[in-house]
């Protein structure tokens, strides 16, 4: 059965060529189907492996060349309607077309391929939890177009915004706030003076933070804290070129984790799917499995989302992290959660560490860094000889890079695992176990 091609943004690029059917064998990373057209590699987006489509070549390289589906002549079987009526056209995800088992062994199979050189006897262990309302957090993209309030997030095709009207992958608390936001903004100027909105859901309830371009009268504030009230949500103003500790951090936030609380700034970094976040600690402590004889060194710690639990378990935990605010607000968690085998260390990883470090005995690392990954502290970490090290990545091809380094340096990868903490786009998130050879 022919179907038509999904709607495309009004952006997409224009065909330059003829109307051709192409055999669909490969997903990209991104989600676009790969065919073969006389030898040439030919990326379609909308396609997906097994099918056959027609498709317009919009770009065309020395290498390969990009075409604008136009219609699917055989449907993949794992072929599924999106569950958001804006999927065609918003960039924040681009897995939605593809049932939930597929995506998933398609970014383990990725996942593989990025990792060859390092895993091959060992299985890939797969963690993931509900497709959809998992997003605990947010960001909003908003512009003021002709009279008309653009919110939503950015283009598939291009930088602008797509307005949308509700987003399924965040929580249900957050989609109700943004159907309400959506509405109020419709019918008030504050719009005119925002660049981004962030919503956040935690144990504490819903929050807004209104990050200004502009500044705003203190009537107009008044309006919108009269609002917040009426969605029992709590508002957060960042003014125009403010820092984050220029929030009121008065107000702080708090996510419930097991047996403790974390308290932390609004801007301050959480794991954005608590589910999956629960998951992924529970796997940590199970793979590093700390014991009283333990000194545990968690590496970009935030404010101690590994490091509390950890602590419960090991002898000590030190934590280190660039951000000193966090550093405190980690302290702090650690003293109402009434944990003294904890210490932190604010400190910028990229950069050589005093010494203080390695005074400890630590016999087991766990490292969970930003997307550029650990590679400047590796050193480090192999002159500290840990016995294990757990590597916790948003990038596998810099977890790839760290990898071979310690494997190079007397390390072996016992386990690897993916995370499939946000469902319906391509991120990939993952979890290595490392050991120091004999
Ligand atoms: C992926 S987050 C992980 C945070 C924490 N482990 C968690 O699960 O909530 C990475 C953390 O590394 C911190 N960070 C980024 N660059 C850093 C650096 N150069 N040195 C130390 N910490 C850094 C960030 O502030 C952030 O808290
Ligand atoms: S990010 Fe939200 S609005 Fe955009 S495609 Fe995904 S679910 Fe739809």
């Amino acid at each position: 059965m022919r179907r038509r091609a999904p709607r495309r943004s009004v952006n997409v690029a224009q065909p330059i060529g003829p109307v051709q059917t192409f055999a669909v064998d490969g997903l990209t990373h991104e989600a676009k189907g790969v065919a073969r057209l006389q030898g040439k590699v030919t990326f379609i987006e909308g396609a997906l492996p097994g099918e056959t489509v027609t498709a317009q070549v919009t770009k065309t390289g020395r290498r390969f060349d990009e075409a604008a589906l136009t219609a699917i002549i055989s449907p993949s079987p794992y072929r599924v309607e999106p569950a958001c009526e804006h999927f065609s056209t918003c960039g924040g995800c681009s897995y939605q077309h593809l049932a939930d088992e597929k995506q998933l062994s398609s970014k383990a199979d990725w996942l593989r391929g990025q990792l060859r050189h390092l895993i091959s006897t060992q299985t890939l262990e797969c963690l993931s939890d509900k497709s959809t309302g998992y997003r605990r957090r947010a960001r909003i993209a908003i512009e003021v177009k002709k009279g008309q309030v653009m919110f939503g997030f950015r283009s598939k095709a291009s930088s602008d915004i797509v307005s949308i009207d509700r987003c399924v992958v965040l929580t249900n608390s957050l989609q109700t706030t943004f159907r309400s936001l959506k509405q109020a903004l419709s019918i008030n100027d504050l719009a005119s003076a925002l660049g981004h909105v962030e919503l956040l859901e935690d144990t504490k309830g819903v929050s807004v933070l209104f990050r200004l371009t502009a500044a705003v009268s203190e009537e107009r504030q008044h309006e919108w804290e009269e609002w917040a009230k009426q969605e029992q949500v709590t508002l957060y103003w960042q003014a125009p070129k403010a820092s984050k500790a220029d929030v009121v951090a008065e107000k702080m936030r708090y996510y419930d984790l097991g047996r403790f609380r974390l308290r932390y700034h609004p801007q301050d970094f959480i794991q954005v799917n608590d589910i999956m976040n629960q998951k992924m600690l529970a796997q940590a402590m199970d793979w590093l499995d700390p014991t009283q004889q333990d000194v545990v060194l968690d590496l970009f710690c935030g404010v101690g989302n590994f490091s509390l639990p950890l602590a419960q378990q090991a002898q000590s935990v030190i934590g280190v992290e660039v951000q000193e605010s966090m550093v405190e607000a980690a302290r702090e968690n650690a003293r109402i959660n009434g944990l003294d085998n904890l210490s932190f260390v604010a400190a910028d990883l990229t950069k050589p560490i005093e010494n203080e470090l390695f005074h400890h005995a630590i016999t087991k690392v766990l490292l969970d860094p930003p997307r550029a990954g650990a590679f400047e502290f590796l050193d480090s970490i192999i002159k500290i000889a840990p016995r294990q090290i757990l590597y916790v990545s948003c990038n596998a091809s810099t977890l790839a890079r760290d990898a071979e380094y310690l494997v190079a340096k007397g390390y072996q990868v016992l386990r690897v695992g993916l995370m499939d903490m946000f469902p319906q786009t391509s991120h990939v998130e993952s979890m290595m176990l490392l050991q120091k050879k004999k």
